[in-house]
């Protein structure tokens, strides 16, 4: 198997993955993962595909700049600029974006507060953060229609090989060295969101 074959695969179990969680609602989301440094490529998921199914055409790969390697009549992702920028700014080898009922109601919660804090979670360590005081700290951006826009907002929140960032009822991105860290990230902000989301409702009684 090539390389890019490889990457299709590893994309491709993960976006199944996900999708049998249900986190593909009505098309939402969008993945990559990177195929060579020099020169950049990555492979994307294409526009508007019902990221449940598996088909030949889930994905394409794109250039530094979010542009297909080859003639295609596939538009790859609206949100390829996101990932762009994570692959510009760390060496991390996968993205996810996900768009889930948890977390656009965390990042309306929390959107004024530009981010939604986690401390004392055994859930956090995902990041790699162990100390007992450890603090995970997630951004939340406004949900901008311009996606240069979004993407510029979203790079200055990109400092660190592993990462996530919440878009304002969007969704949410993360990103980690390969596929299984970053799904690994993205199941822990899951189970974080879900689980503040369940203490602000019994507290509220
Ligand atoms: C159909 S709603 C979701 C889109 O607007 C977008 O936010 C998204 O996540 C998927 O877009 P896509 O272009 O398929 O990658
Ligand atoms: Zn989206």
């Amino acid at each position: 198997m090539t390389t890019l074959q490889n990457k299709w695969e590893e994309l491709a179990n993960i976006k199944d993955e996900l999708a049998a969680r249900d986190w593909f609602m009505g098309t939402s989301g969008n993945l990559a993962i990177k195929v060579s440094d020099e020169p950049l490529q990555f492979l994307v998921t294409a526009s508007g595909k019902d990221k449940k199914k598996r088909t030949m055409e889930d994905f394409l790969p794109v250039d530094v700049s979010g542009h297909p390697v080859e003639k295609t009549d596939l538009k790859p992702s609206a949100e390829t600029l996101l990932h762009c920028a994570i692959y510009d700014k760390t060496s991390a080898g996968c993205s996810l974006h996900i768009h889930t009922v948890a977390n656009n109601v965390i990042s309306e919660i929390y959107g004024d507060d530009g981010k939604i804090d986690f401390q004392g979670q055994e859930l956090i360590k995902a990041f790699d953060l162990w100390e007992e005081d450890a603090l995970l700290s997630i951004p939340i951006i406004p949900n901008h229609a311009d996606i240069p826009n979004l993407a510029e907002e979203f790079r200055s929140h990109i400092h660190a090989d592993k990462g996530a960032v919440l878009i304002r009822n969007h969704g949410i991105t993360v990103w980690g060295k390969d596929g299984f860290e970053a799904k690994k990230l993205l199941e822990a902000c899951e189970f974080l969101f879900q689980y503040q989301l369940a203490l602000l409702q019994i507290k509220s009684k």
